[in-house]
């Protein structure tokens, strides 16, 4: 494949496209390597002379494959919101389902076109001229055009050879070019797809100039392995921008999106929290989880990583889901720390236990103190919170208690604080000379506030008809910040 020298891109075209062993491009690469500032990073990825990981675009789906997972119905007002936050938080472009699709489909399209967004929007057709022509006549900024090539949807999705899927895909190509759009090429399936097929049809289309092709694991089977393997073949074939969409059906949509990148792709699909057909596509936040730690300075540089929880709330609610607890980043427990070897640690320096920060995010860290696996480093923290001073051994004694009573049921932040008050208070030595300091009402408060925790403590610990000590269904959980 050839290189695109500089004076030949337009912005669409980025060169990034590299000669499989081709020297001159990597005695450049070396060269503008060593004057590069050496990274601090030490999970830094290993740079060669195809890698775009620290030079990636995002094409967000969520109003295109995203309207494809089960529960999606976005009206146009809910649309429109959606793709002013992904503006916001800085996403490259933003695909819409196909105007074909319905009247309000494209009447959305030529809506979200008229936004005047920083991102360039694109809509998605079938490889037909029909499709194109009302694609076009939306005014997005781009056609991303797709047909499958496997032998499975040859076969019984729209029934066309090779040879007509070639001829057509050129004639969209040409008339999307003559209209003045961005156009994408893209095989569904492709992964199931021949691979001499797909490079014959890819080498065509990028001689005749489309903007980028399109790599597609449409049914989730692809391995990070294949996909290096594949997107570093193509890189070798085509000189214009190489597009990547995963699906999740085998959880490997994020592992899969960064070996495309470490390949030469130039272009990542997502979506928010990754919703789309079945279990969806590569998610824009687990993307950022991968990236940030890859190239912080570039992740940070080009996106609003603040403003992911809030599209992610947005989106959940617009399709009545919970954000899942496991979500990177904004899953509840994506910063939690609770073991008590993980919680000393974290409390010294968070760099133990976390890759990522979570302010960078403008997320919060949590430790989580309140149950049978928590130690006194833990509890000293809490204590120190609470405005408790406490020698170590006094905090250590504390902490056997709230250890009990965790083997005992789940424990709520007030539980293991109400262990600690009532320790402390209980400990004062001089806690008989300061009452006398204080007024009549003053000791009655005191004396109330006492029997209460004694009594919160005692009702802890329920009873069954056997007179068996019973654990009560767990509460809400819920960890309280230490750091
Ligand atoms: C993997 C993906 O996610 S690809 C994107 C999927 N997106 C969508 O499907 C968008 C929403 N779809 C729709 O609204 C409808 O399916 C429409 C409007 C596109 C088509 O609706 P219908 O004409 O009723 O056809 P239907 O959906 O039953 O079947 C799909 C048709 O497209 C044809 N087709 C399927 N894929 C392609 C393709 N990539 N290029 C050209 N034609 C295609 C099929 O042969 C079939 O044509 P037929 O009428 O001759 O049988
Ligand atoms: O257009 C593409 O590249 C991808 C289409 C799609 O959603 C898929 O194949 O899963
Ligand atoms: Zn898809």
């Amino acid at each position: 494949m050839c290189p695109v020298p500089e004076e030949e891109t337009n912005g669409h075209r980025n060169g990034n496209g590299a000669a499989n062993g081709d020297r001159s491009d990597y005695q450049a690469f070396k060269t503008s390597q060593a004057s590069r500032p050496q990274s601090s990073n030490p999970y830094a990825p290993v740079q060669d002379f195809l890698s775009n990981v620290s030079n990636f675009k995002i094409i967000e789906s969520t109003l295109r494959e995203g309207e494809q997972f089960a529960n999606a119905f976005f009206d146009t007002e809910t649309k429109i919101k959606i793709a002013k936050a992904l503006d916001e938080f800085g996403v490259d472009y933003i695909e819409l389902t196909s105007p074909a699709a319905s009247e309000q489909s494209r009447r959305d399209c030529e809506a979200i076109a008229k936004l005047g967004l920083r991102a360039k929007t694109l809509t998605h057709v079938r490889c037909n001229m029909s499709d194109a022509k009302l694609a076009v006549e939306t005014g997005v900024d781009g056609v991303d055009v797709v047909i499958g090539t496997s032998s499975h949807l040859m076969e019984h999705s729209h029934g066309k050879d090779m040879t007509y899927i070639k001829k057509t895909a050129i004639e969209v190509i040409e008339y999307v070019k003559s209209q003045g759009k961005e156009i994408r090429f893209s095989s569904e399936d492709s992964f199931r797809s021949d691979l001499v097929d797909l490079l014959s049809l890819y080498s065509a289309v990028d001689k005749i100039g489309v903007n980028r092709v399109g790599i597609a694991d449409t049914v989730g089977c692809a391995t990070p392995r294949q996909v290096y393997d594949l997107v570093r073949t193509l890189r070798g074939v085509v000189s214009c921008d190489i597009e990547t969409h995963f699906h999740n059906d085998t959880g490997c949509a994020i592992a899969n999106a960064y070996c495309a990148l470490e390949a030469g792709a130039t272009h990542i699909d997502t979506s928010v929290i990754g919703i789309g057909e079945r279990n969806g596509i590569t998610p824009l936040g687990g993307l950022m989880a991968r990236m940030i730690v890859a190239d912080r300075d570039y992740v940070k540089s080009k996106y609003k990583l603040e403003k992911l929880k809030e599209i992610e709330d947005l989106v959940a609610e617009a399709v009545e889901i919970n954000v899942p607890f496991n979500n990177p980043i904004t899953g509840f427990c994506a910063f939690t720390h609770k073991a008590g070897i993980h919680a000393k640690a974290i409390l010294n320096n968070p760099s133990t236990y976390e890759i990522i920060t979570p302010s960078d995010f403008g997320m919060s860290r949590y430790v989580h103190f309140a149950s049978r696996l928590t130690g006194w480093n833990a509890i000293k923290s809490r204590a120190e919170q609470l405005g408790l001073g406490m020698t170590d051994a006094q905090i250590k004694a504390v902490t056997v208690k709230i250890k009990a009573l965790a083997d005992i049921r789940p424990l709520a932040i007030d539980d293991a604080d109400s262990i600690i008050r009532n320790f402390h208070f209980n400990l004062s030595a001089d806690k008989e000379r300061d009452l006398i300091e204080l007024s009549h009402e003053e000791k009655k408060a005191f004396a109330q506030k006492e029997m209460e925790l004694k009594n919160e403590a005692e009702r802890s610990i329920d009873h069954n008809a056997d007179g068996q000590a019973e654990v009560p269904s767990a509460k809400k959980t819920k960890t309280d910040i230490v750091s």
